[in-house]
């Protein structure tokens, strides 16, 4: 319906960046709380004015939604009348971004025009377009096709543990998606494993102190954990092989969970002498009740994908045989369905709890930057490092 409505608003009003006035002399806007400031927010308005080419409608739709969200907030004014195509194609846009933060909004909106900028146009954020690689990092992959933003674990040879510089990629990669034009983002790994959680070297390796490190590391896990909780589309995590740590906890944030039957879901948080993160301590015991997500959480029982799937943490298991045909091929019918439909749905699902999940993912975070500094986990951490210790072996001490 949104598609045929924009179309014709196009052969009414070719060119909408007249339509789209963007009102500077009105921003109105509170204290930045993200990186994106007052300043960088008017520069981007000023820069949209001196594009040489013109962007498209979908682009332009979306620079006016932030807009809006960014300078409005959440959009609460009438829907337009069926034959208002352009302001009804505008007010849909802006719709469609729920509850977004203003400040995401605005963080959004210079990092789209700062993509469409002839000085980023060859850099390594590409354009969000069909079928093509949108941001080219390492060991992280991310690429778009058939509405699907896929992002992939891609560090076969290490178990796709993830790095200092993975999560960087990570966050940005969804803060892209959250605004490319997919219905769905999607993560998957490379190689036989799913993703080893942390990279145990993450802190041997880290300049400074272990202080420093933990300080660092919890804002890092915060920020990282808050892009998960305030993702807007539907994420769907493609589990191929184990999971481990972090990245079986995240799960708990995720909409839909496919794994492969080869998958396994271990969290063993004790064994390192940490504790639960991802806001695993809340989502968990709702997921697969307070007994079971003792056991996991607590003692580190492995997961097999079956035990998961009964526990609630996985939606469906697949043949390691035909996973990777059937799951693509429903993911692919599930990104025809209407995104906005979607989208507003998952807000629906999540609103609710949005606030305690930011309290819990805080307060987990501060626990944690405690336990990486306790001799329980140095001794682990540095019993890994060292090759006396992986997962299955029993500890030395
Ligand atoms: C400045 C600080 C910035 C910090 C940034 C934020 C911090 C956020 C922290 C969030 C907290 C999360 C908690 C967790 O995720 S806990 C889980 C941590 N993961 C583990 O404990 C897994 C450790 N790995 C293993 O036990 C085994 O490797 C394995 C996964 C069971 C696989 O065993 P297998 O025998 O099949 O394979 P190898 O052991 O030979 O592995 C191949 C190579 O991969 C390396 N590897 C694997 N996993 C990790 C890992 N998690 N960290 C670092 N390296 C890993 C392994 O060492 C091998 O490397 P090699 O070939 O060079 O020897």
């Amino acid at each position: 319906m949104a598609a045929v409505t924009w179309r014709q608003a196009r052969c009414w009003c070719p060119s909408l960046l007249q339509v789209f006035r963007f009102p500077v002399a009105q921003v109105h806007l509170g204290r930045p709380t993200m990186r994106a400031s007052q300043q960088d927010f008017e520069n981007a308005m000023n820069q949209v004015k001196l594009l040489k080419q013109d962007p498209g409608n979908q682009v332009k739709l979306k620079l006016y939604a932030l807009y809006k969200q960014a300078t409005d907030g959440p959009c609460n004014v009438p829907k337009p009348g069926v034959f208002d195509l352009v302001n009804k194609a505008k007010w849909e846009a802006w719709n469609a971004l729920g509850s977004l933060p203003k400040e995401t909004a605005r963080q959004n909106y210079v990092d789209l025009v700062s993509s469409l900028s002839p000085s980023s146009e060859a850099s390594s954020q590409g354009t969000h377009g069909a079928d093509e690689k949108v941001q080219e990092s390492k060991d992280i992959v991310v690429s778009s096709e058939d509405g699907i933003t896929k992002i992939m674990f891609n560090r076969p040879t290490k178990k796709n543990a993830i790095t200092f510089q993975m999560y960087q990629d990570i966050m940005l990669a969804l803060k892209n998606a959250s605004t490319d034009n997919s219905a769905i983002t999607v993560f998957t790994g490379a190689g036989d494993y799913y993703c080893s959680g942390n990279d145990l070297t993450n802190f041997t390796s880290a300049a400074g102190g272990m202080e420093e490190a933990a300080s660092k590391g919890a804002v890092v896990l915060r920020e990282f954990v808050n892009s998960f909780i305030d993702f807007p589309k539907p994420l769907v995590a493609v589990v191929n092989g184990p999971a481990v740590g972090i990245s079986v906890t995240l799960l708990g944030l995720f909409d839909a969970v496919y794994a492969s039957d080869k998958a396994t879901f271990h969290t063993p948080f004790s064994h390192l002498g940490q504790s639960p993160e991802a806001c695993s301590s809340y989502t968990f015991p709702r997921i697969m009740g307070s007994a079971k997500a003792a056991e996991v959480l607590l003692f580190g029982k492995k997961l097999t994908a079956r035990e998961a799937c009964a526990h609630g943490l996985v939606s469906e298991v697949f043949p390691e045989s035909t996973f990777e045909k059937e799951v693509w091929t429903r993911l692919r019918a599930y990104a025809k369905l209407p995104p906005n439909s979607m989208r507003i749905s998952k807000e629906l699902i999540r609103k609710n709890e949005k606030e305690k999940l930011h309290e819990v993912n805080a307060e987990e975070c501060t626990t944690l930057k405690a336990r990486w500094l306790s001799d329980e986990c140095i001794n682990a951490i540095m019993n890994f490092v060292s090759r006396k210790a992986k997962l299955g072996r029993p500890q030395s001490s």
